[in-house]
């Protein structure tokens, strides 16, 4: 519907919702809406085909996966197996896209099916007076009165200043380098982060001199000691680790046949040293964007780190408003599974809003109910009416070799806030299956309380941890404590024996804290 305003020549359209962002959590959001209203709108900017698919989660994996069969077919001499895998980087490069584009057309052929006149492409803000402007690339504004805001604009890369204007092209963020041609023969990864981690190993093991400075000596964001300096450890026997470094200064050099990045840099020493090579990956964090969207004119506050006040952790509504911020845009857990179920669970609570039925539907029914739910059962008790509302269990994992997991609270937020615990923990360095498989670098630690005998959380560096992160999350989710995740059957020989020995060590610990 269009209102023409005689006061001020503009038209305004209201709708019944507006989605800003056409990322995963966005496309969640819309479908929920799109069920029960024609008059909504998603506006985006850029790419429609996610950041997920298209520049980060998959072509990630993708590269990875290369990366893993070169590296095991060139390691494999203690098994009497011995290869010389050669890399062909242009092919690495083109499956690597192909694959990514496939994905990424699943997402495209949903947004074709969209009602054209709901989407809007460009960029939207928060005007003075509440409305929402979208400026499109054509250079037009659209202003558009929405009854209920879902703000879904996920996060982009950091890069330090000055560093896109002194690097050029030699310049590479997670934006850009799926879209080499073919892999570069050296490379710095500034950050030793998720990012920086899993896409400095992968490009390492086909080929590429890879050097990786940190400026603290933490990696994968690690938030035990222990675990951190087992990953260090682990990555150090094939990674060029340069922790504790701090860059001075980057610099391009065009005087040979090919351009050459210059990283000037203070090493952990206090040594002045200097990196040449090809190319620089900036893995240096993701920021997302709220400070500049006009918040402040829809009465939405921000702390210092960007993040939303007055905010629900189920569901991403501000308090107080219409307005529902989801994703990476929220910056609380930027990672796919929790974007995914944000979008939802907000389309959904705006979708029962719009018809009517917010108060005589509750929402474990309405998702209980809804096909496309089957991802985010997960959520049904936190949203359930019997329970009170609580956030989903924190989980990530790192696809690097050894993977890196962490569930639940950090060993740093349990010490934070005082709880008491003992920490079980088993190393996999002489594990029977790891070993058996040659990946045998690792250590897990589970911390749990020891009036209740659950786990409060648990961090992991070492092989198959992600499906250890999932059990870990489920018995956390789900309260199963220490005896009762004992009694369950551990097959032979596989490595989650490990987490077994594990459980064992945090019951006996508990047992001496309670004597
Ligand atoms: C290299 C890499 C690897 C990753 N690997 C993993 C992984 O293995 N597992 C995992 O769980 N997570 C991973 N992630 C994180 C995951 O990709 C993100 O958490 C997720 O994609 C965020 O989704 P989103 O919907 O919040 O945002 P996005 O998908 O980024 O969507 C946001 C959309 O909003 C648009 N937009 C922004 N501002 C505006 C505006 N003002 N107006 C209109 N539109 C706007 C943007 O252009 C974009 O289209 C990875 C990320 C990267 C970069
Ligand atoms: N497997 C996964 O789930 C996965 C994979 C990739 C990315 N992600 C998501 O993407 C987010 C962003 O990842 P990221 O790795 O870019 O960010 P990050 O915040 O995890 O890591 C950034 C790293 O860069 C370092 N750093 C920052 N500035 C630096 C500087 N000037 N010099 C040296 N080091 C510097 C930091 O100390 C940190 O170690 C993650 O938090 C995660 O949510 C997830």
């Amino acid at each position: 519907m269009t209102t023409p305003q005689s006061s001020s020549e503009k038209s305004i359209r209201h709708v019944d919702a507006v989605v800003i962002g056409a990322g995963t959590a966005g496309h969640n959001a819309y479908r929920q809406i799109s069920k029960v209203t024609d008059n909504v709108v998603i506006i985006n900017e850029g790419i429609w085909s996610t950041t997920c698919t298209t520049m980060g989660c998959m072509p990630s994996k993708l590269l990875i996966a290369a990366a893993d069969r070169a590296y095991h077919s060139n390691h494999s001499d203690e098994f009497g197996v011995e290869g010389n895998a050669t890399i062909n980087g242009k092919q690495v490069m083109k499956r690597v896209q192909d694959e990514r584009d496939r994905f990424a057309g699943f997402a495209l052929k949903s947004v074709d099916s969209w009602d054209e006149n709901n989407k809007i492409y460009g960029r939207a803000i928060f005007s003075e007076s509440g409305l929402i402007e979208a400026h499109t690339a054509e250079g037009d504004t659209q202003y558009i009165k929405a009854d209920h805001i879902i703000i879904a604009t996920g996060s982009k890369p950091f890069v330090p200043e000055g560093w896109k204007l002194s690097l050029g092209d030699t310049l590479l963020t997670s934006d850009t380098i799926f879209e080499l041609p073919d892999l570069p023969k050296s490379m710095a990864v500034v950050g030793a982060g998720a990012i920086g981690l899993e896409l400095a190993q992968a490009m390492s093991r086909l080929g590429v001199e890879v050097v990786i400075f940190n400026r603290n000596n933490i990696v994968g964001g690690l938030r035990d000691e222990e675990i951190n300096q087992k990953a260090i450890a682990c990555f150090s026997n094939e990674l060029d680790l340069r922790l504790n470094t701090t860059i001075d200064s980057v610099t391009r050099d065009d005087s040979g046949d090919t351009p050459q990045a210059v990283i000037h840099y203070t090493d952990a020493d206090g040594k002045a040293q200097t990196w040449r090579g090809e190319k620089v990956l900036a893995a240096t964090g993701r920021r997302n964007t709220l400070h500049t969207l006009g918040l402040e004119h829809v009465g939405v506050e921000l702390d210092k780190s960007n993040r939303p006040l007055n905010f629900n952790r189920v569901t991403g509504k501000i308090e107080g408003t219409n307005i529902y911020i989801v994703g990476d845009a929220n910056a609380y857990m930027p990672l796919l599974h929790v974007s995914s179920n944000e979008g939802f669970l907000s389309g959904k609570e705006v979708a029962l809003k719009i018809s009517g039925r917010a108060d005589d539907v509750s929402m474990s029914e309405a998702i209980a109910n809804d096909s496309d739910s089957t991802n985010n059962s997960n959520m049904l008790n936190d949203i359930s009416p019997e329970k009170s509302q609580t956030e989903t269990t924190a989980m990530a994992v790192m696809f690097t070799e050894p993977q890196i997991m962490n569930v639940g609270q950090s060993l740093l937020q349990i010490k934070e806030k005082g709880l008491p615990h003992v920490i079980g923990e088993v190393s996999f360095d002489n594990q029977g299956r790891s070993r058996v498989m040659g990946v045998n670098c690792g250590l897990l630690r589970i911390y749990a309380c020891p009036e209740t005998h659950l786990i409060l959380g648990a961090s992991m560096v070492g092989p198959d941890a992600e499906y250890l992160a999932h059990i870990l999350a489920t018995a956390i989710t789900n309260q199963v404590d220490i005896d009762g995740l004992l009694a369950s059957p551990f097959y032979h020989p596989t490595i989650l024996e490990g987490l077994r020995t594990a459980l064992r060590d945090t019951s006996s610990k508990i047992k001496k804290y309670s004597s």
